[in-house]
């Protein structure tokens, strides 16, 4: 039956670069990639020019903030999912601090066909580690993941799961059904107070320091228990040099260990919080360019697998406030591909075809998502975004999809812009418009 995602539209892409390569045309059909090559037949299609343009798989975010139930005033999935599509994504991952927590089979659910309905892109629930991911209990994980909505990603985002026979437990359980935790590393004890990196910045601005080795603690006992229980183990948001190289470590024992890295700690210090400026207040706090360095080269030899958001929206009163009461988070999806070009393709880290396996093809592996993260080729569902790289423009939050306006980017001249996305042959955005 044709569902809200099918289509049977054709389009051509008249000389579109296929990750970056040698201008050819793309042919999709209905739902799916037909063709590729050069002089394809237009006969029935509405052709796009492409002109040099970048075609790339539609990306994939192992995590978004979507906030909905229960913090509408910040985002909702509807929103949310535009933004994702504004920013190149056909699938993003919802985190479960929601209120109420999705730690049962019914939000995860309700989480799930709210991305149904919303159209814009996939929406895959994850679901909390433990109950109101309060570190104490194991949430339903099997009935989660047995649910419609199929939750093969655990995570209590926000909080650490800092008792560790919790988080041996959690790894052992979620074997049974290939799924992963996602540890939000962050020794609790350790960050007791803290605002901001601890380093120099903290010292002379007099504020709680946030030190690495809460980050990296975590990520050392983690990453044994997962190598002790054989479970898969993935790290969310990496800031600091010291736990890439915990990861290396890991990985180069062969244990089932990734990790991801968001765009702000591949860009951003912490020298942007001598501002008092709460928009650059973010969990894990922005660091030193010797992470920013570090962070970058393990992003481009494979130590960090992939590229994630961490889509953190809130309303102006909860950021336009003193640094001190201010929410942690940034937004990520409407920015993310132009902070990786300016980050890692214009500095020669990474090409085209190495944003797309860190953006699209490894988050949709390590979430295991059926359908998207696929290559860009015939038969291929037609997930797909077309780039202008050449593109040169002040990021101007007025314009954004998301319901929240708390970019550290405002004003600041990002290369490249998103022309078009496709969730399964179906134009998301046209010409940088919400279809
Ligand atoms: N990344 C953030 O700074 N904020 C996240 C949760 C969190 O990790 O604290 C949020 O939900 O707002």
């Amino acid at each position: 039956m044709a569902g809200k995602n099918s289509s049977t539209a054709r389009t051509l892409l008249r000389g579109a670069r296929v990750l970056g390569g040698e201008p050819q045309d793309v042919l999709i059909d209905g739902e799916k990639i037909a063709e590729t090559g050069s002089g394809l037949d237009a006969t029935g299609a509405d052709v796009i020019d492409a002109g040099g343009r970048i075609l790339l798989p539609g990306l994939v975010d192992l995590h978004t903030h979507l906030r909905e139930p229960g913090r509408e005033d910040s985002e909702t999935v509807l929103t949310g999912t535009r933004a994702a599509a504004t920013g190149g994504y056909t699938a993003v991952h919802a985190m479960a601090n929601t209120f109420p927590v999705a730690d049962t089979a019914g939000v995860v659910e309700q989480v799930w066909r709210l991305g149904r309905e919303s159209g814009y892109c996939d929406v895959q629930p994850i679901g909390a580690v433990t109950v109101g991911l309060e570190g104490k209990q194991l949430a339903e994980l099997g009935a989660m993941h047995d649910s419609a909505a199929g939750v093969r990603v655990f995570s209590d985002d926000g909080k650490c799961v800092d008792d560790a026979v919790i988080m041996r437990r959690a790894l052992e359980y979620v074997k049974a059904f290939d799924g992963v935790v996602a540890q939000h590393a962050q020794e609790p004890r350790l960050t007791e107070g803290a605002q901001m990196n601890e380093g120099t910045v903290s010292a002379e601005l007099g504020l709680g320091g946030w030190p690495a080795v809460a980050e990296e603690s975590i990520i050392a006992r983690d990453v044994l228990l997962a190598a002790h229980v054989g479970s898969r183990l993935h790290i969310c948001h990496l800031s600091t040099a010291g736990s890439v190289e915990l990861v290396r470590w890991a990985k180069s024992k062969g244990w089932n260990v990734t990790a991801e890295v968001t765009p702000h700690h591949l860009l951003l210090t912490d020298e942007l919080v001598r501002s008092y400026d709460p928009v650059y207040k973010v969990n894990p706090p922005l660091r030193t360019e010797t992470d920013v360095r570090a962070l970058r080269e393990a992003l481009a030899d494979g130590t960090i697998d992939c590229v994630a958001t961490d889509h953190a929206p809130h309303p102006h009163e909860d950021k336009d406030c003193e640094w001190g009461a201010a929410a942690m988070g940034m937004l990520g999806l409407e920015t993310a591909l132009s902070v990786l070009q300016h980050t890692m393709v214009e500095t020669g880290l990474l090409d085209w075809a190495g944003i797309a396996e860190r953006m699209s093809h490894r988050p949709a592996a390590i979430g295991r998502l059926n359908g998207q993260g696929r290559p860009v080729a015939a038969g291929e569902p037609a997930n797909l975004l077309l780039i202008d790289p050449d593109y040169r423009g002040a990021v101007d939050p007025a314009g954004f999809a998301s319901r929240s306006r708390n970019t550290p980017y405002e004003g600041r001249e990002l290369p490249g812009r998103v022309t078009h996305t496709w969730l399964r042959g179906r134009a998301t955005l046209v010409d940088g418009k919400l279809a």
